[in-house]
């Protein structure tokens, strides 16, 4: 049962009933409990749990969506906008959203991989990506013991391998069984010889597999490397690069919603990802200047009361903002500042 909450935080039984949506769709949907119904609102999956669950409340408090979720809801009302939130499981969200069943989600890269291996998208189904969010960085790798023989992944055909993403090892170890036999294919599992690697599922701490004799080899996340070290592993090749992203469906219910919202997080993306620089220098080394902080567009010049200074301001990469300042001290800038910015709408 998924519960939901009205705008005042009271809780709710839902009951699941089948309602047209609006729009073009006919879906089963949640609605009319507690006199609110679901049908005109957007739907939006967040991640229920895990790595991206709390960096998208996060998101969603920077975007101004404002809503108040009890601890045993899986679903809550927006209380500022036509929208409602639903938590789900990362890996689940490609599926309600690929079904269209719900409009917006947030969720890895590689969940929308491990999706499409065996739901491949269509016309009609299927995710389409708005946004990368620039977190949850991480890659899908093959790994094996620091100490053995196994050296690349060829090494693991017809061995053991244990992973939670099934479905890209199936496709990767199939190409690679197929490459090997000197009969590369595109990975399609139609018409194959039977798989050789023996791929097995586990839901968690994937990297224990090894060492418990369970896998010759695993295929898990690596974002820092630390679990991997820790587990006397090595990676040996890359199966898919991922980040968060925000899809959407191809039928999302209101198109003008799901632009806000993005323009939205988008805004606040790009506000994590700058921040403003703003100093004092000769006007005779604005050109050195302006090669070092040329801004998005331009940086803004104000002439200073002081003859022969101005005041320049530019937003910076904030990886790039310490040298930015090495270098501007270099030309004699002075009066530095760097301000964090809470949140932009850059027009592209
Ligand atoms: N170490 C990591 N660093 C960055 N992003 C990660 C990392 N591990 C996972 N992710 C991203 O987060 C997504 C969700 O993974 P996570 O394991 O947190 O989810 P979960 O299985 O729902 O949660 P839990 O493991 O708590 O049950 C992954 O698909 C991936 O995109
Ligand atoms: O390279 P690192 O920075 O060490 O991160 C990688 C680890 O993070 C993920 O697991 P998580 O901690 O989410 O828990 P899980 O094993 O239960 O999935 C992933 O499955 C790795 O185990």
């Amino acid at each position: 049962m998924v519960f939901i909450q009205d705008e005042n935080g009271t809780n709710g039984a839902g009951d699941v009933t089948t309602r047209p949506r609006q729009g073009s769709r006919s879906l089963p949907m949640m609605t009319d409990v507690l006199g609110y119904s679901l049908n005109d609102r957007l739907l939006f999956a967040v991640p229920k749990k895990g790595r991206l669950h709390q960096v998208c409340l996060d998101l969603l408090h920077g975007s101004d969506i404002q809503f108040h979720r009890h601890s045993r809801l899986d679903i809550a009302l927006v209380k500022n906008l036509p929208l409602a939130l639903v938590f789900l499981p990362a890996a689940d969200i490609p599926t309600f959203v690929g079904e269209g069943r719900v409009d917006l989600g947030i969720t890895g890269r590689d969940q929308v991989a491990e999706h499409e291996c065996i739901v491949p998208p269509t016309e009609t189904t299927g995710v389409e990506e708005l946004l990368d969010l620039d977190f949850g960085k991480c890659a899908l790798q093959v790994q094996v013991p620091q100490k053995g023989s196994l050296a690349k992944p060829e090494d693991l055909i017809g061995k053991n391998v244990v992973t939670s993403f099934t479905n890209l090892a199936v496709q990767y170890f199939r190409r690679l069984e197929a490459e090997q036999a000197g009969n590369a294919t595109n990975g399609d599992s139609n018409g194959q010889a039977k798989l050789k690697t023996a791929i097995k599922f586990v839901g968690g701490s994937v990297e224990a597999a090894c060492a418990l004799g369970v896998a010759d080899g695993i295929v898990d996340l690596v974002e820092s490397g630390e679990t991997m070290r820790a587990a006397g592993l090595k990676a040996i090749s890359t199966v898919v690069s991922s980040s968060a992203i925000l899809i959407k469906s191809k039928h999302a219910s209101d198109p003008k919603l799901v632009e806000l919202i993005t323009a939205r997080i988008k805004g606040v993306i790009t506000a994590q990802k700058y921040v403003l620089c703003t100093y004092n220098v000769e006007r005779s080394k604005l050109d050195a200047a302006r090669k070092i902080t040329p801004g998005r567009r331009a940086p803004t010049v104000n002439a200073l009361e002081e003859d022969g200074w101005v005041a320049v301001q530019a937003m910076v990469l904030r990886r790039d903002i310490a040298i930015a300042m090495d270098k501007l001290t270099e030309i004699g800038a002075s009066d530095l500042i760097v301000t964090k910015i809470e949140n932009s709408r850059t027009g592209d």
